[in-house]
């Protein structure tokens, strides 16, 4: 077994690091003093080395997170005062072997006695003023309300829900329904380290991956520091362990005593005490637990009722499925890029017969990953990027097997693994980062062993992850903090209702401009609202003249697994108009063009072209909520719909203010949905089974992900577009059975839906002004693979649909 993590640094630095805690003569305390003014660059001296990165870590995760300047000579002159006091504090303290202060006394085998001292590395209240100082800044000083994605994120918390202590169940905080306890086992190395940075970043609220990155840039603000001090503390208490508040005072010197996780605290106690022997840590985590098929059927089941009526529903089955499809995904743990392929087999005829057909999937870099949506034998293989002839690996596909590594090392032994990985980065083929990356996808790898045991799914976010709650039935106020909320999906027909008050434009305002960012301000936007009110009814076909300041929207529960919700009349046919009309060109600015599909990190127009004709072949075009007040209207009730703030559906950057003044820079990290996507399928066209999820970035610390779709659809079956003007099937038309080549096929199919009658899963045809909603994701985080779905192909008509992707945490 290894003795330290990230030994990546030449071997000065190393026997440096190893010395940490016991070496540093009075000396090197003055010589870091003086250093402490120079210019920002770690140093070889441990403790320069450590106080110069925490520093900086400090300032940088302040800086990086806030966007802010200024702060730093103040910020500089407390660490100085912290370090001054802390020195002198332990002055008297650190020979007297008698006195447990929680710093580590010297080792005994030597070296000068004393310990490094503890620093108090941000005071709680600096970090709250800088997190507000940023806040208002990125609201452009006058306008809190455009902050809130910000705070919100700055809030979210990947370990949140990860148990190390094992002193109290999870039960306290139940966030949604069918969630049961996962106990899970990894191996203390990697694992360790890996978790600790993630509760590091939490801690220190790092924006983006900072304490990843860190690795890189700071070499010692990483888990190094810390677990070696465990180390030699190990050392020291040799056969006393490890006190919770002896750890806890540890960490305590990288992050603030408010922000340290108790969890944190144990995950690096197990640590202590497994160090010597070697053995696993044991964490606790919430998996969903997928409700048995009877449920579906029970409206009388809640909650945790479904396993009491267990044994009575042993007879209900599902029916079996006639489609049999999958998502997959590959992960690179070598190091150098590959590319994905997909072999097609042999060509059957034509002049290509005999061929082998193969088509690029995409382009893997180092330790990311890839995913597509594929069927049980289909055969993959990855060449490296720059000789496709060179097959490194090869798989063929089944539904036990849907993540899948290609590992250069899979054959070593994990300490022959350690060594060849060390070797890659000591000749510069890896670096840190991308060995933290392979580390944590082997701590994921790991823990899906537990979770698919457990489940019986596969997992295919990268661990941890935040659990989902569930809405909670006032509109906009489950979002302010933590994930997204989904609906509950409890039993088939099961119906919620929620009260919006972005009623129906049931006539055309006669101006539609364009909205700029000052138009989000709350004032100007209280005007709009005003403005718009003549136009808006609470029915359908009203008038703006209906006193209802509100109106009922049913959400109507279409399918359990996966969670499929509807809403009828979700638009009104002046919004469905409009729409197609922003489509069919009519209203200027919305480019319609052929429809493509994520084809990872490739930019070859052939190849997104030839994905195009085989997967999806409907052309489609953006629309911005900035488009117009009605458009706004619509992502507003949207938002309604989901239970989230619309303040966060906002796109901080409208396109069509690109290259003015009024373009503002914002962090778009807290924005959670995409611009709406329009789609015109002809006759003929489709789009086959996929998920609208991606795999985010193993390096990306809010693991973005497509959480919910909402789609809309704009014509119904039997619609007809005339002159671009939409007309449903008119009764008498219908009645006489005459043919208006009006929209026939194009429903949405879910072809993996479970319910006990339907082999092809569950399908939504499309009806003019209906809104379907469905997550992508479960409520343990997890994509779900039972989303897959499908766009049928269009017999007859023009089927128009708009799609709203929304993300959770933030939009990648
Ligand atoms: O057209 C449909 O019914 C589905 C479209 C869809 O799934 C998509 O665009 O992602
Ligand atoms: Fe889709």
């Amino acid at each position: 077994m290894q003795e330290h993590y990230y030994d990546d640094q030449n071997d000065e630095d190393d026997r440096s690091h190893s010395s940490y805690d016991c070496e540093e003569s009075k000396d090197e305390y003055d010589e870091t003093r003086d250093d402490y003014n120079m210019p920002m660059k770690p140093t070889n001296g441990d403790l320069k080395q450590h106080v110069v990165a925490v520093t900086i870590a400090v300032i940088a995760a302040v800086t990086t997170h806030a966007q802010i300047h200024g702060g730093f000579e103040s910020w500089k002159n407390q660490l100085m005062n912290d370090w001054d006091a802390l020195r002198s504090s332990f002055a008297g303290k650190r020979t007297d072997s008698s006195t447990r202060t929680g710093v580590p006394r010297a080792a005994p085998n030597g070296g000068a006695p004393h310990a490094a001292p503890v620093m108090n590395a941000i005071p709680a209240d600096l970090r709250q003023k800088a997190v507000q100082k940023a806040v208002q800044d990125i609201a452009a000083a006058e306008d809190s309300s455009l902050a809130i994605g910000h705070a919100r994120a700055s809030a979210f918390r990947r370990t949140a829900d990860l148990k190390f202590c094992y002193t109290d169940a999870f039960d306290s905080s139940q966030k949604a329904k069918n969630l049961v306890d996962l106990d899970f086992i990894i191996p203390l190395e990697p694992s360790v380290a890996v978790l600790h940075s993630y509760y590091l970043s939490d801690a220190l609220g790092l924006d983006s991956s900072f304490v990843y990155d860190s690795v890189d840039t700071f070499g010692s603000f990483d888990s190094d520091i810390i677990l070696k001090k465990i180390g030699a503390a190990i050392e020291e208490y040799e056969g006393e362990g490890l006190s919770t508040q002896r750890v806890r005072l540890i960490i305590e010197s990288y992050v603030d005593s408010d922000l340290v996780d108790d969890e944190h605290v144990c995950l690096l106690q197990q640590y202590a005490a497994n160090k010597r022997s070697g053995r696993s840590i044991r964490g606790r985590t919430k998996a969903y637990d997928q409700p048995h098929l009877s449920s579906f059927y029970d409206n009388k089941v809640v909650s945790t009722a479904v396993s009491s009526s267990r044994e009575a529903s042993d007879m209900m089955t599902p029916a079996s499925l006639t489609f049999t499809g999958f998502a997959t995904k590959f992960i690179n743990l070598g190091a150098q890029p590959v590319n994905l392929y997909w072999d097609g087999g042999h060509i059957s005829s034509g002049p290509k017969a005999g061929q082998i057909h193969t088509a690029l999937v995409g382009a893997i870099p180092i330790m990311e990953s890839i995913g597509t949506a594929s069927f049980p034998g289909h055969s993959f293989f990855v060449t490296p990027s720059y000789d496709k002839d060179h097959v490194l690996r090869r798989w063929t596909v089944t539904e036990d097997d849907i993540v899948l590594y290609y590992d250069p090392l899979e054959n070593l032994y994990t300490e022959n693994q350690e060594t060849e990985i060390q070797k890659l980065c000591d000749s510069g083929k890896l670096n840190l980062k991308q060995k933290f990356a392979r580390d944590a996808w082997i701590v994921d790898r790991s823990f899906s062993r537990d979770y698919l045991v457990k489940t019986g799914r596969h997992y295919l976010s990268v661990f941890p992850q935040p659990l989902v709650p569930e809405v909670v039935q006032e509109i906009a106020s489950s979002s302010d903090e933590g994930m997204m909320p989904m609906w509950g999906a409890d039993f088939l027909g099961q119906v919620h209702s929620i009260e919006t008050s972005e009623l129906y434009f049931t006539a055309i305002p006669n101006a539609l401009p364009k909205l700029s960012r000052d138009d989000f301000l709350p004032d100007v936007e209280q005007q709009r609202c005003l403005e718009m009110k003549k136009y808006r009814s609470s029915q359908v076909k009203g008038n703006g003249n209906i006193s209802n300041s509100t109106m009922q929207l049913d959400i109507k529960v279409v399918s359990c697994a996966p969670r499929v919700l509807e809403v009828k009349r979700f638009l009104s046919p002046v919004e469905v108009q409009h729409l197609i009309d922003l489509a069919s060109g009519s209203k200027g600015d919305v480019s319609m063009q052929s429809s493509t599909v994520m084809a990872s990190g490739i930019n070859d127009k052939k190849v997104r072209s030839s994905t195009k004709q085989v997967n999806r072949s409907s052309t489609g075009g953006w629309i911005h909520r900035e488009q117009d007040a009605l458009v706004d209207g619509i992502f507003r009730r949207v938002a309604d719909l989901l239970g989230v703030d619309e303040r966060m559906m906002r796109d901080q950057r409208p396109a069509h203010l690109i290259g003015t003044d009024d373009y503002e820079s914002l962090p778009t990290h807290d924005r959670i949905v995409e611009a709406m996507q329009l789609l015109r399928y002809e006759p003929g066209e489709h789009y086959s089974a996929h998920h609208d999820f991606t795999y985010p970035s193993v390096f990306h610390r809010y693991q973005p992900k497509r959480y919910a779709t909402v789609l809309l659809y704009l014509t119904g079956e039997g619609d007809v577009i005339e002159n671009g003007i939409r007309r449903s099937r008119s009764k008498k038309s219908a009645a006489d059975g005459e043919s208006e080549d009006g929209l026939a096929g194009g429903e949405t199919t879910f072809p993996r839906a479970i319910t006990t009658e339907f082999h092809d899963g569950v399908k939504v045809k499309p009806q003019s002004g209906k809104a379907i909603l469905f997550y992508n994701v479960l409520p343990d985080g997890n994509m779900d693979d039972l989303s897959q779905h499908a766009g049928e192909k269009v017999e007859a008509g023009v089927k128009y649909v708009a799609n709203i992707w929304v993300w959770d945490p933030i939009i990648s």
